[in-house]
């Protein structure tokens, strides 16, 4: 069933085209990588799906005009984690990641349905499953960059929002939290969840993402499943490199191996 819907989406900035006529889908339940070289327009985009930036075109959200989401309705079915990871004051993890469920409280709150302690899950299950249990007295502004990224993804998954939108989630954490990020990724695709993750890693994405979007110079240049999208000619073209495929029980992946085409 798709849940979000793009259609010949164009976004102008300082008087250039960023995004150019991109049109495509995401599933309910579906995890989809957004990649391409730096410069490409995946932050663009994915601002624009966020409804931060103007843009012209159309993005329908199970059938409904995103842009006729009303404020709380949008905070509750959207969860935006950007890619700059500034912190700037002294909270505590454990607020921080609280300030997901802003939408659900206090001047946003209007009645029953949400209870306190539906609240208090969402932070303790964000917490846990991003590995910050352990964290959440300290000030969030004294953090690694790896503690922190897993820090502002629990925030972002403490919304339960219907909609992800990730950019470049994974790109400070070593390589066990990269999987076990990835990892939550997919359970709360499982779960229903739509979610677009922005990844320079290809072993990532081949490795996690149902489907993908590569875009280049703003334009999507291939999308659908892993093995139709990442090719050494696809690679080559988009960034510039030679790779290497491997095959792990029957799953392919690539692996970027020089800035020359491989041979
Ligand atoms: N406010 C802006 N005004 C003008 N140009 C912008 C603006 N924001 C971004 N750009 C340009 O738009 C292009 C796309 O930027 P964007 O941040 O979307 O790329 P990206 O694919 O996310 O790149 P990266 O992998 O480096 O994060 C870049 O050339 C960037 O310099």
């Amino acid at each position: 069933m798709t849940a979000l819907e793009l259609s010949d989406v164009t976004v102008q900035r300082g008087g250039r085209t960023l995004i150019e006529a991109v049109s495509c889908q995401v599933s309910a339940g579906e995890l989809v990588g957004l990649i391409g070289p730096n410069g490409a327009g995946k932050s663009t985009l994915i601002q624009a799906i966020a409804q931060l930036i103007p843009y012209h075109g159309a993005m329908r959200w199970h059938g409904k005009p995103l842009e006729q989401l009303t404020a709380r309705e949008r905070a509750r079915q959207i969860a935006y984690l950007s890619q700059d990871d500034r912190v700037q004051w002294p909270i505590s993890v454990a607020d921080l990641v609280a300030l997901g469920r802003h939408p659900y409280r206090g001047g946003w709150w209007r009645g029953a349905g949400q209870t306190r302690a539906a609240d208090q899950q969402a932070i303790e299950a964000a917490l846990h499953a991003t590995d910050v249990w352990t964290l959440r007295e300290r000030a969030s502004d004294t953090l690694s960059g790896g503690e922190r990224a897993r820090v502002r993804l629990a925030r972002a998954l403490a919304v339960e929002a219907g909609l992800l939108l990730a950019d470049e989630p994974v790109a400070a954490l070593d390589p066990r939290h990269q999987l076990e990020v990835m990892t939550v990724l997919r359970t709360q695709a499982q779960r229903g969840a739509s979610i677009i993750v922005v990844l320079h890693d290809l072993t990532l994405a081949s490795r996690f993402c149902d489907r993908l979007v590569l875009l280049n110079g703003g334009r999507v240049v291939a999308t659908g499943a892993v093995e139709r999208v990442l090719s050494a000619a696809s690679l080559q073209q988009a960034y510039g490199i030679g790779a290497v495929m491997g095959e792990h029980h029957g799953q392919r992946y690539w692996v970027p191996w020089s800035v020359a085409p491989y041979v």
